[in-house]
């Protein structure tokens, strides 16, 4: 099976290119490559290379930024999801748009279900909550794959910000109301090629890690962890202070809760989802293993 994956420099694309089973085939565009805007690169390259499926891990992800680029988001994060839907459409081919937990408001108190209500609140939110509406009308055999708080090894993400902050400061504040699920990357990567192998399943998933945490919780672990796996030196003491959201204003509001319900997941894909703590020590014994290689 042939599965294009666009914006495969990215976190989620460089981690399907290591993650790829054996029979698929992956090929994977960069943005230098296809820029998933540009309608007519995009339908050139479907119509040569003829995938069975398209991966589109391809977005504008600066959550902070987009609140001021409104114009960049929208064409990578809505237009171009639609142009891809156009271009599966003509061909026949299978899309998987990744998604995310900011296209709830997060006023719920128990996890957010594949039927509820989208309602965000900030601009990258409402640029990937338009993608799924727009995806769904032209492709409805689309799958639409929401996540939330993604972290790999490499790329830029809130564990690399925090090991890189941990390092440098003895004094971090981190904000304690906002909760969601932290998210290892090789649990989505698994969920996307389990979705790519059911040819037939359709429709709106949820994939993250297991369990409740806020930023804070999520940095005191990352903090713990790092320190247990020889990440972190002993020596290298953190205060690490919760905060309130007022007492770190960003561009962007955040939803206050954004944890998805995943059983959907679960029994379609049957899969064993860990819990985000253990999904933590797995990453960071990995990492260890690799800096212990070089
Ligand atoms: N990171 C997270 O915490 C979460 C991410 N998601 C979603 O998961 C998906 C993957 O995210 P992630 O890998 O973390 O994001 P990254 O920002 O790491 O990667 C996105 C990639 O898309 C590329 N890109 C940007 N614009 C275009 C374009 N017009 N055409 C083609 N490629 C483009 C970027 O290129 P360049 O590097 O050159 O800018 C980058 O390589 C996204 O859909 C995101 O919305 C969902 C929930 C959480
Ligand atoms: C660096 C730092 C951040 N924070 C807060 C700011 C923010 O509320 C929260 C998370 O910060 P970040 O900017 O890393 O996370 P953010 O970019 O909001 O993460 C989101 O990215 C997009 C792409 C998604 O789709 C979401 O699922 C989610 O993962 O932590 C602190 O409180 N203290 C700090 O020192």
């Amino acid at each position: 099976m042939k599965v294009l994956v666009t914006g495969s420099n990215g976190q989620l694309g460089r981690e399907l290119q290591f993650d790829c089973p054996k029979d698929l085939k992956l090929i994977p565009l960069s943005r230098q490559v296809l820029d998933i805007s540009d309608k007519a690169a995009v339908f050139r390259a479907v119509k040569k290379i003829q995938p069975n499926v398209i991966i589109n891990a391809a977005a504008y992800t600066s959550v902070d930024n987009a609140e001021d680029e409104h114009e960049l988001t929208f064409t990578t994060n809505t237009r171009g999801p639609e142009i891809l839907a156009l271009a599966c459409k003509q061909f026949d081919i299978r899309l998987l748009q990744i998604s995310t937990d900011y296209v709830f408001d997060g006023n719920k108190s128990s996890p957010y279900l594949i039927s509820d209500s989208v309602n965000p609140i900030n601009i990258y939110g409402l640029s990937k909550a338009k993608a799924e509406k727009i995806i769904q009308k032209i492709l409805p055999n689309a799958v639409i794959l929401r996540t939330a708080s993604l972290y790999a090894n490499h790329s830029k993400n809130f564990v690399n910000t925090m090991l890189g902050m941990m390092s440098k400061n003895d004094q971090l504040s981190i904000v304690v109301d906002q909760v969601g699920t932290p998210t290892w990357i090789e649990t989505l990567t698994k969920a996307v090629f389990s979705l790519v192998r059911n040819e037939s399943l359709q429709g709106i998933y949820h994939c993250t890690d297991l369990g409740v945490a806020s930023w804070y919780d999520f940095a005191v672990a990352i903090y713990d962890e790092a320190q247990l796996s020889g990440l972190l030196p002993d020596n290298e003491k953190v205060a690490i202070n919760a905060i309130a959201s007022k007492d770190y204003p960003t561009p962007a509001q955040r939803p206050a809760y954004s944890v998805l319900d995943k059983s959907r997941l679960q029994t379609d894909l049957n899969i064993n989802l860990k819990s985000w703590r253990e999904s933590l020590k797995l990453a960071f014994s990995k990492r260890r293993e690799r800096l212990l290689d070089t």
